[in-house]
Formats: structure tokens, sequence, C-alpha cells
């Protein structure tokens, strides 16, 4: 992790570039390829790649059986099982409370408007396997699917070299309700659910996360119809500490993320060099006892520590860079909370780990990286959602709206437009001045 004291304000491009964005043009092209294997060969192609990227042979089948899923399910220990119901629990009540009430609005006399949320019909949950089981993502994209009543929804996680899908990711799907589950990993997931195949049904949107990989073949899924929560790729996180921050606190939040995988990028913002060196010696510290140091310490190795001088420049940086998680580790957490403008997830406080909303306190851990949090919200209830519009309006409406139409539409040149308002005007005013206007409905609401 590369310690740079007060950069100047040229320098701040750079040191918010991330490390993935080097090898951009390489994986797009592989994953364009991947795409158009399995596009035209369907399963078989799926097969091959589970065989050439996970070890696995699945000649047994993409999907996961019902024996497989009842087995799997007695293999999570108790203690485990009571967590993640633990997390599910809170993580329901969090997206319950994003549910909206449809409200209706008379925008004028007679002009009732309304919109209604109605859930995607047939969803897809990409599930990262690659290194690390996510299972706690599954309750990330299964709670808000279920919640918003998606009556498909499709699972697709990678196998692992023996064939079989992680237990506790089958527990977890088990515990939702899902039992579409299908052993394909990577792009050629991404690929599957974007077109179908004999195995795999196609749906109309993509969630959840993944490596470099995943990330392109969904943003390449997107030419094809169907839409995607967001990119979220490499996990990242930036840390503004000040003097009162913890450097132990402090090395074990960067370490968890830079934990993630070699493209995950960690960054700390101090306007104390103490706590910058502190931290520094903590996290090698840290890192020596953890089972996944040799991918943490290639993610440290394009992470940094960066000695600012205010609060205010720390914040600035920060709404630069745009992180997935933003942690403040200052005495005010609230007040320079106020300012953040651009983050997936921000955690207050000393004694708030990222971690906490990664796995159980309730929010969703689905983010957008690469600095897309600056225009893109992490996955919530919404996401799972598409808004439709109504309207009725009846004679007095269209007596008030219709003139409007007609001079906007005129004035736009579009005479057809115009007179889809005038004959019913037309129809209006006529059946209102004939005695027997009562025989005529359809000039009426
Ligand atoms: N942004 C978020 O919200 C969020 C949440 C959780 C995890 N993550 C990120 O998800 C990622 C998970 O990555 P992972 O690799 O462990 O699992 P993954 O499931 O995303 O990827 C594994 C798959 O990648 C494919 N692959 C691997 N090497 C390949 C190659 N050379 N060419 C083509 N395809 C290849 C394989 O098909 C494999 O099945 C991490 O980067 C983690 O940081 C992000
Ligand atoms: N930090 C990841 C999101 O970037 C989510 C996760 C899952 N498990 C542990 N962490
Ligand atoms: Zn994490």
């Amino acid at each position: 992790m590369q310690l740079i004291q007060y950069p100047a304000q040229q320098q701040w491009a750079a040191l918010q570039q991330r490390a993935a964005a080097q090898q951009a043009q390489d994986v797009e092209q592989r994953v364009q390829q991947i795409f158009e294997a399995v596009r035209q060969r369907g399963d078989a192609a799926l097969l091959e790649y589970a065989q050439r990227f996970d070890g696995a042979d699945l000649a047994s089948g993409l999907r996961v059986s019902p024996e497989e899923l009842a087995a799997a399910v007695t293999q999570v220990p108790s203690e485990l099982q009571t967590a993640i119901r633990q997390a599910h629990a809170n993580i329901w009540k969090f997206h319950a409370t994003q549910r909206e009430e449809e409200k209706q609005v008379e925008t004028m006399p007679g002009v009732s408007c309304w919109r209604r949320a109605v859930p995607v019909q047939r969803v897809g949950l990409y599930i990262p396997g690659g290194t690390a089981p996510l299972f706690s993502t599954l309750l990330m994209l299964g709670v808000p699917a279920r919640l918003a009543g998606c009556p498909e929804v499709v699972l697709c996680t990678p196998p692992q070299p023996d064939g079989s899908v992680n237990p506790v990711i089958l527990f977890t799907a088990h515990l939702l309700g899902i039992d579409t589950i299908i052993k394909a990993g990577g792009a050629q997931a991404i690929a599957a659910l974007s077109g179908g195949t004999e195995s795999v049904p196609g749906v109309d949107k993509i969630f959840g996360p993944g490596n470099r990989y995943v990330t392109a073949a969904k943003q390449l899924a997107t030419r094809y119809g169907v839409a995607i929560d967001m990119p979220a790729g490499p996990s990242e996180v930036l840390v503004i500490a000040d003097e009162s921050a913890n450097p132990v606190f402090v090395a074990a939040d960067l370490l968890s993320q830079a934990e993630h995988g070699p493209d995950s990028q960690v960054i700390l913002l101090s306007d104390s060099l103490t706590v910058l060196e502190q931290t520094q010696a903590e996290v090698q510290r840290q890192l020596a006892a953890l089972p996944r140091a040799a991918v943490a310490t290639q993610a440290l190795t394009e992470s940094r520590a960066i000695l600012l001088r205010t609060p205010e420049e720390m914040l600035y940086f920060s709404n630069q860079y745009a992180p997935e998680h933003l942690i403040l580790a200052v005495r005010n957490p609230e007040e320079l909370a106020e300012g953040v403008t651009s983050a997936g997830s921000v955690f207050l406080g000393h004694l708030t780990p990222e971690a906490a909303g990664d796995y159980a306190s309730g929010t969703n851990h689905t983010l957008p990286t690469n600095g897309y949090a600056r225009n893109y919200s992490g996955v919530s209830l919404d996401s799972f959602f598409k808004k439709i519009t109504f309207q009725r309006i009846t004679a007095e409406g269209l007596l008030h709206v219709g003139p409007v139409v007609e001079i906007m539409a005129e004035a736009e040149g579009l005479q057809a437009h115009a007179r889809a308002v005038t004959l019913r005007l037309d129809a209006i005013h006529s059946a209102s001045s004939t005695p027997t206007a009562s025989a005529r409905p359809a000039a009426h609401s």
C-alpha cells in the first residue's frame, strides 16, 4: 500500500484510477467470444466453459436436482443456519420499508394519473463463487426479489470442481424458495441468462456482482435487450480516518475488502500522518494471519494511503473517487456524512465495520463499483420493479387538458396527435348540445 503525502490536485485523477480499468479491453474481447459461443451452442458451450474455467465435469447436467438441494440443506451447521436466518430477517425488514404506496393524483379536474410498481417478471441472480461462495449475496438479491413478488427467479453460480454447488448457497436458495439453480459462472452464465439455452431460462433483468468477466458480460447483455442492476465489479472501500481513528480497526476494514480479489482496491485518507503510518504497519501485521493473504497482498499493490490537509479535502477526494463503500472513521461522522454525494453505502463511526453491511445489518451489499456510484444506486427493492403509469380522463378532464395538447401538438407539427384530441372534443361538444346525448356513451368517460 503506497503512502502519498499531500499530493497536488493535478495528481488526484491518477490516484483515483482503478486497477481493473487497465485490462478492460482484453476482458471485453474475451467476454464477446464467450457470448457468441453460448448464444450459438447453448448448453454445450456452458459445459465446455465449466470444464475450462471451473474444472468441473457436469456430465450429470447443468441444473441442481431436487435431491442435490435437499441433501445440501442437511450439510449446513445449525449455528450457520441461525445466522443466515437472522441476516435474512434484517435484510427483509430494511427492504420492506422501501415499499411505495400507489398514489393517484388529479393533475386537472377529471385528469387522473397514477403509477403502479409491477415486479420484473423473470429475474436472473448471479451469485459469485469463483474464489469464495458468496451466499450472503444470494440474501441480498433473493430477499428483494421475493419482496417484490417476481414470479420467475433463476439463480446462476459457478460449480465447484466436483460438479456440485456450495451447500450453503443451496441452503440459502432453499430458504428463499428458489429452485431453478444453474451450475454456470462467469460471462457464460450471463450470456445464458440473456438469451436462454436448453437448460437455462432467459430472463428480463440480471442482478448480481462478480469479477471483471461477469461485470463486462452484464454490460454486454444490455445489447441483447436484457436490463441489469448496475456494474457491480471488484469490491472497494475508501476510509476517511481522523486522529480519533483506531488503526487496528481501520486496517481490518481495509483488509476485509482487499481479501475479495486481486483487483479489489482500498484507499485510506487521513489528515494524520501517524494514523496512516500506524494503519499501514497494522495492515502488514494482520495480513500475515489471513488465509487469503496472497489475494489481499495483490490488491494492496494498487491501493493507497494518502495524507490530505482537512476533512473537507478528504470528502472532496472521496466524492470524486465515488467508492463502493465509504467508512467515516472520524470523531463526528454524521457531520461529514452530510457532504457525501457519491458512494454506494456509507458506514459511520468507529464501531460500524463495513463487514456488518456485507452480511447482516440489513442494507444491500450489491453496490456500484469502479466510480459508478457517481450515477448508480445499489440494489434495492426498487430494482426489482418496473413503474408503470396509468391515466383516465373524463369529459370534464378532456375539456381542460385537450386544448393544451392541441396547441402543443400543432406547434410540434404532429397533426395526428392534435386530431386525437380534437375529434373527442368535437364529440363532447356535439353530445352536450344534442338532446339525445345519452345515446352516445363514447363521448363520455
Ligand atoms: N460490487 C459488489 O457489490 C460485490 C459484491 C460481492 C462480490 N463482489 C466481487 O465479486 C467478485 C467475485 O469474483 P470471483 O472471481 O470470486 O467469482 P465470480 O463468480 O465472479 O467469477 C468466477 C468465474 O469467472 C470466470 N473466469 C475466471 N477466470 C476467467 C478467465 N481467465 N476468462 C474468462 N472467465 C474467467 C469463470 O467462469 C468463473 O466461473 C470479486 O471481485 C468481488 O470483489 C462485488
Ligand atoms: N463486500 C462485498 C461487496 O463489495 C460483499 C461481500 C459478500 N461477502 C462478503 N462481502
Ligand atoms: Zn465484503
